[in-house]
C-alpha cells in the first residue's frame, strides 16, 4: 500500500485491482499529484496525470490557495465539495488541519445557503434521494447503493432545514454536511456513512416555483402515508444495512421529530439530532456555565424563548441532570419556564395550544405575551433562545436580564447566523460584558471596552459525531437519553479553565 493511502479508504476494496483512469475517477482511491512515480507506473495511470509528484503537504498548500481566491463562502462550498467527490482523502486533510476555519463553510452557516439553492448548484450525486413514488420499493432502491457496509444514515425530509424552513429535496445539504462532520470529526470512514433525503414533496412556494427545483413538485404527503412510507424506510434500513446500522434524524418538521422518535427510539439505533444533540451541547454549555456563576443548577430559573424540538430536548436533559442533583422531577420542571408564540406557557392558557410535551412545563401563572415583560416577572438566571426569531432577544431584554443577574447565561440558539435571537456583540454590549454567551452559529470574537471576548458555538456539532462513534464502535441497539448527558457532562468537563476565562462555554 502506497503512503498516502490512509486508512479512511482501507476494508472496502483491496486497492491494487483498481487501476488506471479509474483510480482516478474514484474519490476514495484517488490521490491525484501525489501519486509517485512508481504508484504511476505500477497502477497504469503514467501519462494520465501532470508529471509534477507532489507531497500531501504541497496538496494541502495548494487546496488552500486554491480556496483563499474565493471571495464567497458559498463559492468556497461548492470548491470544498468538489473537491470531495474528486480526491476524499485531502478534503478530509484539509477539514483536519483547518477544522475551526472550514467548519462554518461545510457546515453551519454556509450549507443553510447551499440548500437555499441545492438546485441550482447541483454538480454531482452525493447520498441517495428515495421519494414518495418509491413507496413499497424502498429496499430496492436502497439497494442501489454501492457500499453494504453502512453502519451511520443521516437522514432529513427537508421540511425545517436549520431556521430556514421547509427546503424539500434540497435540504440534503444536512445529511451531507453532518456526515463530513462524522469523519472530520469522529474519525467515522466515509464509507460508512450514507446522507438521504426522504422526498415527499414540498411546502415551499419558492421551491415549487423554481424551474430548476430538482425535487418532485408536488405538495408535502402528510398523515398515514407519510408514516407508512418512514415506516418502510426504517425497516428498509435494518433489511439492506442491518439493525445496528444507526440512523440520525434531521431537521425534521417539529411534530413528525417528536413523533418519530417516540415511534422508533426503543426498537431502532436511533437518535434525533435537532431534539437530544442540541438538549446536549447546551446541556453542556450550562454545566459549564456554573464554573462562572458559582452556582448549582437546581439554584437557577431558565427561561426558553421557543418551545420546538430544541428547547423541549434541552429542558427534559436539564430535568434529568438536576434530578441527578436530588431534587424531585416535579420540582425541576417548576425551574423551567417557556414561551412560544403565544407567550409565556401558563396551565389553563385561554388561547390553548399547548401539547403534552409542553403542558409538563405549564405552571399556574398569569398568561404573559410580552418577552420582555416575561423576563421582569420570571427573573431568569439562563436564557435560552430557539425559536428562530431574528433579534427576539432585544436590548432592553438583554439589560433585564443584566440588571437581575450578575453573570446572566444568554443563549441565542438559532441557525444559521441571521436566525440568532441576538448577536454576540448585543449580547456583550448591552449586558455590560457580563454575559456568558453561546450562540448555535459561530460568530467572531467581540471586543468591548478593551476586552475581547470569545463567544462559544453552542451547536450540536459537538455531540453528534462522537455520539455516533460511540454507538458505532459499541455495537448500541437504542440510544436512550442518558447517553446525551453522559455527553453533555463529557463536553463540560473538557472545558478548560482558559476556555472559561476567554469567555467560552466549549473547548475550541
Ligand atoms: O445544523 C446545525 O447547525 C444545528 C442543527 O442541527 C440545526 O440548527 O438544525
Ligand atoms: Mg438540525
Amino acid at each position: 500500500m502506497d503512503e498516502h493511502e490512509s486508512n479512511l479508504t482501507d476494508n472496502r476494496h483491496c486497492p491494487s485491482l483498481i487501476r488506471g483512469i479509474d483510480r482516478l475517477r474514484d474519490s476514495s482511491l484517488n490521490n491525484g499529484l501525489a501519486f509517485s512515480r512508481e504508484d504511476r507506473q505500477r497502477l497504469g495511470i503514467q501519462g494520465l496525470l501532470p508529471p509534477k509528484v507532489r507531497t500531501s503537504e504541497d496538496q494541502l498548500k495548494h487546496c488552500r490557495k486554491h480556496l483563499d481566491r474565493y471571495e464567497k463562502n458559498i463559492d468556497k462550498y461548492i470548491y470544498l465539495m468538489g473537491l470531495l467527490e474528486r480526491h476524499e482523502n485531502l478534503f478530509f486533510m484539509l477539514m483536519e488541519k483547518y477544522t475551526s476555519e472550514l467548519l462554518p463553510l461545510v457546515y453551519t452557516p454556509t450549507v443553510g445557503a447551499a440548500c437555499q439553492m441545492f438546485s441550482s448548484l447541483y454538480m454531482h450525486n452525493r447520498g441517495m434521494y428515495i421519494t414518495i413514488f418509491d413507496k413499497g420499493y424502498v429496499y430496492d432502491v436502497l439497494r442501489n447503493w454501492p457500499e453494504n457496509d453502512v453502519r451511520a444514515i443521516v437522514v432529513t425530509d427537508g421540511e425545517r432545514i436549520l431556521g430556514i424552513g421547509d427546503q424539500g429535496t434540497d435540504g440534503m445539504g444536512i445529511p451531507i454536511g453532518k456526515l463530513c462532520l462524522y469523519t472530520a470529526l469522529g474519525g467515522i470512514k466515509p464509507h460508512y456513512c450514507l446522507p438521504i433525503t426522504l422526498d415527499v414533496g414540498t411546502n415551499s412556494k419558492a421551491k415549487l416555483d423554481d424551474e430548476l427545483y430538482m425535487g418532485i413538485r408536488q405538495r408535502r404527503v402528510t398523515g398515514q402515508m407519510y408514516d407508512e412510507f418512514l415506516d418502510e424506510f426504517m425497516h428498509a434500513v435494518v433489511k439492506r444495512f442491518g439493525r445496528k446500522c444507526l440512523i440520525q434524524f434531521e431537521d425534521f418538521a417539529n411534530a413528525n421529530a417528536f413523533r418519530l422518535l417516540e415511534k422508533y427510539r426503543n426498537t431502532f439505533c436511533t437518535f434525533n439530532d435537532d431534539i437530544q444533540g442540541t438538549a446536549g451541547v447546551a446541556v453542556a454549555g450550562v454545566l459549564a456555565s456554573l464554573r462562572i456563576t458559582n452556582k448549582k443548577l437546581i439554584n437557577n430559573v431558565i427561561l426558553f424563548q421557543g418551545a420546538g424540538e430544541a428547547n423541549l430536548g434541552i429542558a427534559e436533559l436539564l430535568v434529568m441532570a438536576m434530578k441527578e442533583e436530588g431534587i424531585s422531577e416535579a420540582e425541576a420542571r417548576s425551574k423551567i419556564w417557556m414561551v412560544d408564540s403565544k407567550g409565556l406557557i401558563v396551565k389553563d392558557r385561554p388561547e390553548g395550544g399547548i401539547n403534552h410535551h409542553k403542558a409538563l412545563y405549564a405552571h399556574a401563572h398569569e398568561p404573559i405575551k410580552c418577552l420582555e415583560e416575561i423576563v421582569r416577572t420570571i427573573k431568569p438566571t439562563i436564557l435560552i433562545g430557539a425559536s428562530a426569531i431574528a433579534g427576539v432577544f432585544t436590548k432592553e431584554i438583554l439589560q433585564e436580564m443584566a440588571k437581575n443577574n450578575d453573570r446572566p447565561v444568554i443563549f441565542a440558539l438559532s441557525n444559521p447566523t441571521d436566525k440568532a435571537e441576538c448577536t454576540a456583540e448585543e449580547a456583550y454590549t448591552y449586558t455590560d460584558g457580563r454575559c456568558i454567551f453561546a450562540s448555535g452559529s459561530p460568530f467572531p470574537p467581540v471586543t468591548y471596552k478593551g476586552k475581547k471576548y470569545y463567544p462559544g458555538q453552542g451547536n450540536n456539532s459537538y455531540i453528534f459525531p462522537g455520539v455516533a462513534l460511540g454507538v458505532i464502535c459499541s455495537g448500541m441497539l437504542t440510544i436512550d437519553n442518558e447517553t446525551f448527558l453522559i455527553a453533555a457532562r463529557a463536553l463540560a468537563n473538557i472545558v478548560d479553565e482558559e476556555d472559561l476565562s476567554r469567555g467560552s462555554l466549549y473547548p475550541p
